[in-house]
């Protein structure tokens, strides 16, 4: 398979060619690996994605872990929160996903309602992440009103990514999308809140919309490596949303909220707009599709004969004299 792969790629020597080789030569991530980034001072990389070409380009472009989030429910089925999401949704984006991109660490995050019940539904709900979707571990958002799941489902052998801080699912009893740990009981709270998940087995923790200073205090009193999203730069690794960073849904007249945090490091949105635009100007103008876009051909003595065909069997359907209908023919085909 990597071999076919391979051998689809322009020569080895063009740099960008010889980049893609590389990451494609690496292997697969695993929950081990990223312990050990943590542990060599190299930040890891994270990025959600959700289907199959949004995946491969992940794959492509490097990162570490990929996290199919339940912020699907948000860009990429426009519901407002991320609480209507379900299990089913979730697995249905995971096989998508899992089939595009190879290397990345791939992490499901656990929806609004899977895992708050008992601990044996919450792990039932995760070996259905692993068995149908075909992803490497779960995230569960939560501290220590999680840690006896958590400890479970690591105990029934899924490897568990942490949540603290902003955890959107908890948005009814939070009151929004809004930093959190702005005081020092607060911190206090969210360090408590990572222990526990640590202490409960969990690989890694996400640390969203926190203070530069709580996200620090975090990551230098946990082991296990912190990733942050909206929490400044002294975190073992970073996360983002890809509709976000791409720039995929920001025209005025359609924009998504993006939050503040996120970097803005593409414009696909436009181009896809771009691209759309002319397509459409091109068939509307009879510009598209020109000699160059109709290739299945005819041989003449193939038109020959429908021509004879047509004007015997369907010569009371057919309005055109010859030489109209041979140009039409040659135009079409
Ligand atoms: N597209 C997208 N990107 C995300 O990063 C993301 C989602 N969706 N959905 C789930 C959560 C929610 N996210 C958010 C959303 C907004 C803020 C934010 O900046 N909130 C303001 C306050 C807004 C208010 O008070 O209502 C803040 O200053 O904290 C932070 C994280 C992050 N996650
Ligand atoms: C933003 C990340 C951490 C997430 O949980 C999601 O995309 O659902
Ligand atoms: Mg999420």
């Amino acid at each position: 398979m990597l071999r076919r792969l391979l051998s689809t790629l322009p020569p080895r020597q063009d740099p960008v060619a010889n980049r893609t080789l590389k990451l494609l030569e690496r292997k697969k991530v695993t929950t081990l690996d990223i312990g050990i980034l943590k542990r060599k001072n190299k930040p890891i990389t994270m990025v959600t994605a959700y289907d199959y070409p949004s995946a491969v380009h992940v794959d492509l472009a490097g990162f570490d872990v990929l996290l199919i989030g339940d912020s699907v429910g948000m860009v990429e089925l426009g519901m407002d929160t991320t609480i209507p999401v379900t299990l089913d949704d979730i697995i249905y984006h995971c096989k998508a996903v899992a089939r595009g991109a190879k290397r990345p660490l791939l992490v499901a995050d656990m929806p609004f309602g899977t895992c708050e019940g008992h601990r044996f539904d919450a792990l039932k709900n995760a070996q259905r992440l692993m068995k149908e979707g075909g992803v490497d571990c779960v995230k569960v958002e939560g501290g220590a009103e999680r840690a006896e799941t958590i400890k479970t489902l690591v105990e029934g052998g899924i490897a568990v990514m942490g949540h603290v801080g902003l955890r959107p699912q908890a948005i009814s009893v939070l009151g929004g999308f809004r930093a959190q740990g702005r005081t020092a009981k607060q911190a206090e709270q969210i360090i408590e809140d990572a222990l526990a998940v640590q202490n409960a087995g969990a690989f890694a923790v996400v640390i969203e919309c926190v203070p530069s200073v709580v996200a620090k205090a975090v990551t230098d009193i946990l082991d296990i490596p912190t990733i942050g999203i909206g929490s400044g730069p002294n975190t073992s690794g970073q996360v983002l949303v890809f509709h976000d960073l791409l720039g995929m849904l920001t025209h005025p007249h359609h924009a998504q909220f993006v939050p503040k945090f996120c970097k803005k490091y593409a414009d696909v949105g436009e181009s896809i707009r771009v691209g759309l635009e002319n397509y459409r100007e091109d068939v509307e103008n009879n510009r598209f599709p020109n000699e160059e876009y109709a290739p299945y051909k005819m041989s003449s003595d193939e038109q020959v004969k429908l021509k004879a065909l047509v004007e015997t069997k369907y010569s009371n359907n057919n309005k055109n004299d010859e030489e109209e209908f041979i140009s039409e023919v040659s135009k079409v085909y």
